[in-house]
């Protein structure tokens, strides 16, 4: 696929960029490695430094990068900005706690000393999609930096604009040249860079597939892989919930990012008591979206990303409606220009279509109702996606049980499923394993590496004590 701006708004390509070269590759994982070897030692206090500056350029400049972000995969330009500064709170984030969560961490084992030291892999590659073509490289960047590992970015073919001001914007903060580059390259040459023994780790950012195929080659090369894959995740809304508040919120989770988001709430699961008139206000509200241009404030919903993806969910809606699943509004196709999709309510999924089993990743909604707590988490959990829940109900024995029985990574009480830099990040099931953010994401691409001192004058331990 062409490495290129294309305008969601138009279909009109803007820019072009060409692959690297073979040699330029080389060169770029060449400048990786010598700098890790340098860049691992430096001071805790440099990074802090360097990702402080990278948060105020991520402030200041919020409206340059939202203009990118807008102009590349159309979302709206409010968000597009918020994004931006979003990604500096999550470098704030490392700026205030990196340091607690490098330090050597003390086990007792009674006499000796023990500890586990956290060092740095070496180059990570992130391959990142372009739904929030900021937020999901800085919140791998920031603690991979923080952590002293070099990062390696493979970002979609269709943000390149935005791919190359992230290079940019870790070089202007102060990081080492080397520390932080973007790989133009196609998604054919990835295997040949993961296989690369320069290369240490990899988190993938991506769909089911992409997800399959990357897992695939890094454990063929036995390298530490997150997978943050896609999600299908419910939005259950109990009789105890404040019903206007839970109808405003889904339709917000529903249609964030242009419906483009993974922990974007897909299927809604309400209680039969109160389903119809959860329907009809969330059908209601659907129907009043403004779509339109991302760049105007009044927008709510902007163009999908590319053409393709657009004719894809298109294809779902209509295959999920041809089997039997009712269609409640939107559902049609527009005829003028631009890659835009109205807002559309699917109603009882026809067992195995597509508004059943699979992702819909744009504003696509698809309700059905539950008896009572059971059923809904078997209906949450019908799905070969475990990444997010919101729940909602005031009822606490209620909200105990799902929290306890939705097969999820993350699950929210009366909110909707948002990340957060204090807060793990990631799922279970098809939707990847591994975790971002927090304590937890900067972990992942660290060696802990387990120290124990003996005085030295005390015999070697019996077989059978080792083994106890
Ligand atoms: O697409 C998934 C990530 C969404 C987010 O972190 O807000």
């Amino acid at each position: 696929m062409a490495i290129a701006t294309i305008d969601p708004t138009t279909g009109k390509t803007l820019r072009s960029f060409n692959a690297h070269s073979a040699e330029e590759l080389e060169a770029r994982l060449k400048l990786a490695e010598e700098t890790f070897r340098a860049y691992r030692h430096t001071a805790l206090a440099d990074r802090r430094r360097w990702l402080a500056r990278a948060a105020e350029l991520l402030e200041s400049e919020a409206e340059h990068f939202g203009r990118l972000m807008t102009q590349e995969m159309g979302k709206p330009f409010e968000a597009a900005k918020a994004e931006s500064q979003k990604c500096a709170s999550a470098c704030r984030y490392y700026v205030e706690h990196g340091e607690a969560y490098l330090r050597d961490e003390s086990i007792d084992v009674g006499g000796d000393r023990s500890f586990v030291r956290y060092q740095p892999l070496g180059a990570v590659l992130a391959i990142m999609p372009w739904n929030f073509p900021f937020w999901q490289v800085v919140r791998f960047a920031a603690p991979a930096l923080m952590a002293g590992n070099v990062g390696l970015l493979k970002h979609a073919h269709n943000v390149p604009q935005c791919a190359l001001a992230l290079e940019d914007l870790f070089l202007r903060a102060g990081f080492p040249k080397g520390a932080f580059q973007t790989l133009l390259i196609e998604t054919g040459d990835i295997a040949r860079v993961i296989e690369d023994p320069r290369v240490k780790a990899v988190t993938l950012t991506g769909s089911e597939g992409a997800g399959r195929a990357v897992g695939g080659q890094a454990g063929r090369a036995l390298k530490k892989v997150v997978l943050e894959l896609g999600g299908s995740d419910p939005f259950i809304v109990m009789p105890s919930a404040k019903l206007e508040l839970a109808v405003e919120t889904a339709v917000k989770a529903r249609l964030i990012n242009n419906g483009q988001s993974c922990i974007a709430a897909k299927r809604f699961i309400v209680h039969e008591a109160i389903y119809p008139e959860f329907e009809r206000r969330f059908v209601e509200r659907m129907r009043r979206v403004v779509v339109g241009d991302p760049m105007e404030a009044k927008t709510e919903v902007g163009p999908l990303a590319t053409e393709g993806i657009r004719q894809g969910l298109h294809a779902q809606v209509e295959k999920s409606v041809a089997q039997g699943t009712r269609l409640l509004v939107g559902g049609k196709l527009s005829s003028g220009q631009g890659f835009y999709y109205p807002p559309t309510v699917l109603a009882d999924a026809a067992p195995g279509s597509p508004a059943a089993c699979e992702e819909l990743f744009g504003p696509v909604a698809v309700l059905s109702r539950a008896r009572d707590v059971e059923h809904a988490i078997t209906l949450a959990n019908d799905s070969p996606y475990g990444l997010g829940a919101s729940v909602w109900t005031h009822d606490e024995a209620e909200a105990r049980r799902f929290i306890d029985g939705i097969e999820t990574g993350m699950v929210f009480v009366n909110a909707m499923v948002a990340s957060d830099p204090r807060l793990p990040f990631g799922g279970v099931k098809h939707s990847g394993h591994g975790r971002e953010l927090a304590l937890h994401g900067i972990r992942e691409f660290l060696n802990a590496k387990t120290v124990r001192i003996t005085s030295g004058t005390t015999a070697p331990p019996t077989q059978a004590s080792v083994s106890e």
